[in-house]
C-alpha cells in the first residue's frame, strides 16, 4: 500500500497550473493573481473634501465661535463630479460637497452644520485646523504601489479595491472544468422512483459541490450503470469539456467494478490501495487523446468525500495556482477517546470549536464510510496517523477544518 503523501505526489504530477488569461474582474473573485498587481493611480485620486461644507483657509477662521463668527464671502461651489479646478484666495470660502476636489489654496473644510449655511456669505461658528476634513491624494494607495501580490486570491474587498483602481480585467488562471460521473446500477436521480435495492445518487452532487466550493467549474454528468461500455462512451463524450474527470464508485474488488473494467483498456490508469481510512481503493491516470487527468474515487460516500478533500482539492488548487495546495492542519484538544487501526491514516468526522478554553474537537459520528449524515454534521476531519492506534481525552489531535479558506 502506498502512503497518502506518496499518492498525493503522484496525483499532483498529473496536473499543472492552467494557462492564465485576462478575466473580467468579477469572474476573478476567489482566484489568485498571476502577477503582482500595481496601482496605476493614486487613491484618493485627488485631494478632496470629507464633508459637505465650505472650503477655507484655516488661518482665516481661527478663533471663530458662536458669539464671534467669522464671515466670509462665498465665491464659488465645488460638487463631486461636476466641478472644474478652482483656486481659493485668502479671506473667501467655496461651498463644497463630500468627494469634490479641494480648491487649491484651501486647507480645511468647515462642515455646513458649523455655519449658518449662507449662499452669498457664510458665518462660520467654529474653527477647524488645517487638514481637517480633507482627504489627501494618495493617502490610501500611491500610484506604483503593489496592491495585490502574485498568488493572492481575491476576495470581495480586493475586487472592490481593484475596481476602484480602474481594472476592468485581471490576469488569472481559469477555473478548472471538472466533470463528475458517478457509477452504479443501484443509483437513481434524486426525485426518481426507487426500487427496493436502489438508492439516490448523493456522491456526484457532493463531489460537484466540492469542486465548486474549491473554486472550480463542475459539470455533474450524473449516473452511469455498471456497464463498462456505457461508462466508456459517456466518458469519451465528456472529455472535450474536462480539465479533470472525477468518478465515484466501481473501483474495488466487486464483480461489477465498472470504472476499473472500462479504464483497463481506455487510457493509462492505475488502480492502487492507499494506507488511509476511509479511501483505501483509489485510481488515477489520464484518458483520451489529450491525456485528460482522471481520478477515480471510491463509492462509499464518506470515502469519496475524504478522498476529494485529501487528493482532488490540492490538484484543483495547483491548476488554479493557489498555494498552499494542502489544507493546513491545526491542533485541538480532543474531548473523547478515539481508536484507529494501525498502518492506515484515519480521517474521522469531528466538530471543531474555539472558545476561551482554546481549540477543542469532538467526534460527531462513527467511523463507517456510509454515514453521510454524520459527515454533514461535521465541520472537520480528525487525522490519526498511521502509527497511532488511540487518542485519549485531553490529547492534542490534528484536525483539518473544512469549508474554510486557506
Ligand atoms: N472485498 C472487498 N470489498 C470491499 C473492499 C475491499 O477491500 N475488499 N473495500 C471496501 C471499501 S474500503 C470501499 S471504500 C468500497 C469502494 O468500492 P467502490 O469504489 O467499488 O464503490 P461501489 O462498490 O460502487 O460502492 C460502494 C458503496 O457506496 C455506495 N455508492 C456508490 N456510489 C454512490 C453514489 N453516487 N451515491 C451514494 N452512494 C453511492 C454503493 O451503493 C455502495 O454501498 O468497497 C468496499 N468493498
Ligand atoms: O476505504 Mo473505504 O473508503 O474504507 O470505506
Amino acid at each position: 500500500m502506498r502512503t497518502v503523501d506518496e499518492h498525493l505526489e503522484a496525483l499532483l504530477e498529473l496536473v499543472g497550473p492552467l494557462q492564465p488569461y485576462e478575466q473580467p474582474l468579477l469572474e476573478s473573485l476567489g482566484l489568485p493573481m498571476v502577477d503582482d498587481v500595481v496601482s496605476p493611480i493614486d487613491l484618493p485620486r485627488f485631494t478632496n473634501s470629507a464633508m459637505d461644507g465650505y472650503a477655507v483657509r484655516a488661518s482665516d477662521v481661527q478663533g471663530a465661535n458662536r458669539d464671534y463668527p467669522v464671515e466670509l464671502p462665498v465665491v464659488g461651489e465645488q460638487a463631486a463630479g461636476s466641478s472644474s479646478p478652482t483656486a481659493l484666495t485668502s479671506g473667501t470660502a467655496i461651498k463644497i460637497m463630500t468627494g469634490a476636489p479641494m480648491p487649491s489654496g484651501a486647507d480645511t473644510v468647515i462642515p455646513v452644520e458649523l455655519t449658518d449655511g449662507g449662499e452669498a456669505t457664510v458665518a462660520i461658528h467654529q474653527a477647524r485646523r488645517a487638514g481637517e476634513n480633507v482627504r489627501p491624494a494618495g493617502e490610501d494607495v500611491a500610484a506604483g504601489e503593489v496592491v495585490a501580490e502574485a498568488g493572492k486570491a481575491l476576495g470581495p474587498r480586493e475586487v472592490g479595491l481593484l475596481a476602484s483602481l480602474g481594472f476592468p480585467r485581471l490576469r488569472a488562471r481559469p477555473r478548472p472544468r471538472v466533470v463528475v460521473i458517478s457509477t452504479g446500477s443501484e443509483l437513481r436521480e434524486p426525485g426518481a422512483r426507487l426500487d427496493y435495492d436502489s438508492i439516490y445518487d448523493g456522491n456526484s452532487y457532493m463531489l460537484a459541490a466540492c469542486a465548486r466550493a474549491a473554486g472550480a467549474i463542475s459539470y455533474r454528468v450524473g449516473i452511469t450503470s455498471d456497464d463498462p461500455r456505457e461508462f466508456a462512451d459517456l466518458l469519451g463524450d465528456q472529455l472535450v469539456r474536462a480539465d479533470l474527470v472525477v468518478t465515484s464508485g466501481g473501483i474495488s474488488k466487486g464483480s461489477y467494478d465498472v470504472v476499473k473494467a472500462a479504464l483497463a483498456d481506455l487510457g493509462s490508469v492505475e488502480f492502487c490501495e492507499v494506507a488511509m481510512q476511509p479511501g483505501k481503493p483509489q485510481g488515477f491516470g489520464t484518458v483520451g487523446e489529450d491525456r485528460t487527468p482522471i481520478v477515480t474515487l471510491p463509492g462509499n460516500p464518506v470515502s469519496s468525500y475524504v478522498s476529494f478533500e485529501v487528493f482532488v482539492l490540492p490538484m484543483l488548487r495547483r491548476m488554479m495556482g493557489m498555494l498552499p495546495y494542502r489544507r493546513p492542519m491545526v491542533q485541538a484538544t480532543l474531548t473523547e477517546e478515539l481508536r484507529s487501526p494501525a498502518g492506515r491514516r484515519q480521517y474521522l468526522r469531528g466538530w471543531f470549536e474555539v472558545s476561551q478554553r482554546g481549540a477543542r474537537v469532538t467526534p460527531v459520528s462513527g467511523p463507517g464510510s456510509h454515514l453521510v449524515a454524520g459527515l454533514a454534521r461535521a465541520n472537520c476531519l480528525v487525522v490519526i496517523e498511521e502509527d497511532e492506534t488511540a487518542l485519549h481525552v485531553g490529547d492534542t489531535a490534528r484536525v483539518l477544518v473544512l469549508d474554510r479558506e486557506f
